[in-house]
């Protein structure tokens, strides 16, 4: 088989986001066809993502039907003239923030629950939780440990479920009261970012404070964000203040991921009634009014608020909430390659 051969059966694959075939849309980086030997690079940005896993089975498949007696293997990754040229974390794909405008709509609860649903498709997830002014990222996933620093000052974070976590908390003690001023909160977020040892991370999720103050701008400014998540409860002055976390990232120019609509609806567990508590529907309707794409409805249920407590993450359970966790996650990192891909097209019709 040679290489034009092999770019023919390539562009019977669609891309399910982008509505045109992967060749078209300049996702093959390099064919390599030798006999019966084929490697094929594609341009995919978000491990694991199902929309992505389903382009290479489709490639898969199509050599399967067509070409049954070749031996393929495929490699994913953004092309190297597209790899991000940034000093600040090299070795991390993706960096997603989930952000609120208002505080207490359970943004903490979305981060660990979302990297733990990452890591349990099998990414490899660090959370870094940045809510300065309230870390609590170590109890909700039951970590007692802090990190261990090397003799050269580089601190090994403590692993949890699979991800490598960090948090303020485990550099002030938990009673401590923080208060931080505009640059030491900088100083402080970068030493966490530049001495923690992350190593490979196919995502690093970062539990963001509410509201849009100093640790947001430091954030958008030092760090190269792939995109940010939005958490809002139903309720209007939850939407408000949404609305304006989504105009901070939109002026640095950072993809909004999509809007995520927490403690939707709450299932009685004695009536079997499904009651509206804040309201309902107001996330997927300011998704709708802003253009962006919905990431689902997590409900109001005691569960969440008992994983959280004890360290449980509620992704990592069976169950419908669960579910809409999985979901959630699934759809954040779909929207993740869809953004890579999305980049990798434009700089190819260039
Ligand atoms: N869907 C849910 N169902 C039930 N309880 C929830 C749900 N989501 C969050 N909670 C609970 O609500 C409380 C606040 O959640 P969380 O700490 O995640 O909010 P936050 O927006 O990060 O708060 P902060 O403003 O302090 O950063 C926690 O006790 C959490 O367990």
């Amino acid at each position: 088989m040679n290489d034009d051969a092999v770019f023919e059966l390539l562009s019977t694959v669609e891309d399910p986001d982008l509505g045109d075939d992967i060749v078209s849309l300049g996702l093959v980086n390099a064919v390599d066809a030798d006999g019966d030997e084929v490697n094929v690079s594609l341009a995919l940005g978000a491990p694991y993502a199902p929309h992505e896993s389903k382009i290479a089975n489709d490639v898969r498949e199509v050599f399967a039907e067509e070409a049954p007696d070749i031996d393929l293997s495929i490699s994913a990754g953004l092309p190297k003239s597209l790899g991000s040229d940034d000093e600040v974390l090299p070795n991390v794909k993706n960096i997603i923030a989930v952000a609120s405008g208002k505080g207490g709509v359970g943004k903490s609860t979305v981060a660990v629950n979302l990297a733990a649903g990452l890591s349990q498709l099998g990414a490899r997830v660090g959370l870094f939780d940045a809510d300065i002014y309230g870390p609590n990222v170590p109890r909700m996933v039951k970590s007692n440990e802090g990190p261990e620093a090397t003799e050269d000052k580089t601190l090994i974070p403590p692993e949890r479920y699979g991800m490598k976590l960090m948090s303020m908390d485990f550099l002030v003690g938990e009673d401590d009261p923080v208060i931080w001023r505009g640059p030491m909160v900088h100083k402080i977020l970068t030493q966490l970012v530049d001495d923690v040892d992350w190593g490979q991370l196919d995502y690093l999720v970062l539990d963001l404070p509410p509201g849009t103050g100093d640790t947001q701008l430091t954030v958008l400014q030092t760090l190269p964000l792939t995109g940010a998540v939005i958490v809002t409860t139903p309720q209007q002055v939850a939407l408000d203040d949404a609305v304006k976390g989504l105009r901070m990232f939109g002026q640095h120019e950072t993809p909004v991921l999509g809007i995520a609509e927490n403690m939707s609806e709450f299932r009685c567990p004695d009536c079997g009634g499904r009651h509206d508590i804040f309201g309902s529907g107001g996330g997927r309707s300011l998704a709708d009014d802003e253009d962006l794409p919905f990431l689902g409805a997590i409900p109001l249920d005691p569960a969440v608020r008992a994983g959280g407590d004890g360290g449980e993450p509620v992704v990592l359970d069976e169950g419908e909430t669960a579910d809409a966790f999985r979901t959630l996650t699934e759809n954040v990192a779909n929207n993740v390659g869809v953004i890579r891909r999305r980049h990798v097209q434009t700089v190819n019709s260039r």
